[in-house]
């Protein structure tokens, strides 16, 4: 079968003995949207980071599209090209505030366009008409010459979006795009995620802190606890009563923001699934030590 996304042993112990990441196995098919769920320091923005070989494990290997971005605890030689796939959304903004939005989302085809021009930030006529296209798709082309500074956060989140989408990338990693964000900039964003993964095809992998948000966007859920996977399966069997088996007391967490942007209307209902596993299974006890 076609894999998007290949982890297999892939583990991350940090210098101070931190166990982030045990063992972990996951397979995701192209077209898929996921959630990554889990309390804080359960290991979400870690696994995001090595699957964009931004972080090397101590084992494992990772693949995405078939190419290897990390091997035994070695980022591959050529993770330059691999990530030119791979759109990130980071948790914290990550636009050059200086710089007007539509050059920051022009930033997402530096890697295809030659040295001299990537250097100058000078772009063709078509190029930025790519860029403005994709400032038009995520609702914000009128503020395509305001410097990213200006953007209000969940703004600066659907140009991120943008920019992934000009860079062509057919896997986005979104980590907690919503954490900072309203109800409302959240829906747009997570609505936005998911008319990229419908649309486009793009596979997206998304960390959140809310399981309902999980439940309303990703047919996928992926629990992380304390570095390992704890379930895997369809978002519509976490039920509260499963979360409090995985979780214990940190089930809390995940609960309490329970309405964040459930209550608003026109939110997105999931695309039918495209699984790529076959039966829900909560892989392990949640109260494996960390
Ligand atoms: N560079 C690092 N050095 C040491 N420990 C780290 C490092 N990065 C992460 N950790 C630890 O690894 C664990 C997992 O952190 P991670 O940021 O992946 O969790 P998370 O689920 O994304 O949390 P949050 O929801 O708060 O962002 C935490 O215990 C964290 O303190």
């Amino acid at each position: 079968m076609e894999t998007a996304i290949r982890v297999s042993a892939l583990s991350k112990t940090f210098g101070n003995g931190r166990k982030a990441l045990q063992e972990i196995e996951l397979e995701i098919a192209p077209g898929e949207m996921v959630a990554l769920i889990g309390a804080s320091g359960s290991g979400k923005s870690t696994l995001l980071r090595h699957l964009a070989g931004l972080t090397a494990g101590d084992t494992g290997h990772v693949e995405v599209h078939g190419r290897t971005v990390q091997l035994h605890g070695s980022v591959a030689g050529d993770i330059r090209s691999v990530r030119a796939g791979i759109g990130f959304v980071f948790q914290q903004f990550n636009l050059v505030a200086r710089l007007p939005v539509l050059v920051n989302v022009l930033a997402g085809m530096l890697h295809k366009v030659p040295l001299w021009r990537s250097l100058a930030l000078v772009f063709t006529r078509e190029e930025k008409a790519r860029g403005v296209e994709a400032l038009r798709r995520v609702g914000i082309a009128e503020c395509c010459f305001q410097r990213a500074s200006t953007l209000s956060g969940g703004q600066q989140q659907r140009a991120a979006i943008a920019r992934a989408m000009v860079q062509g990338a057919r896997v986005i990693l979104a980590d907690e795009p919503i954490a900072s964000l309203d109800p409302e900039s959240s829906r747009r964003v997570m609505d936005i995620l998911a008319k990229v993964n419908r649309e486009d095809g793009c596979t997206v992998v998304v960390s959140l802190h809310q399981v309902n948000v999980a439940m309303r966007y990703c047919a996928r859920t992926v629990a992380l606890h304390r570095g390992r996977v704890v379930y895997d399966g369809p978002s519509s069997a976490l039920t509260p009563q499963l979360l409090r088996e995985l979780y214990g007391a940190d089930a809390d967490e995940i609960l309490s923001l329970g309405d964040h942007i459930g209550s608003l209307h026109g939110a997105h209902r999931p695309a039918e699934p495209r699984p790529s596993w076959t039966v829900p299974r909560p892989a392990v006890s949640a109260a494996q030590p960390a």
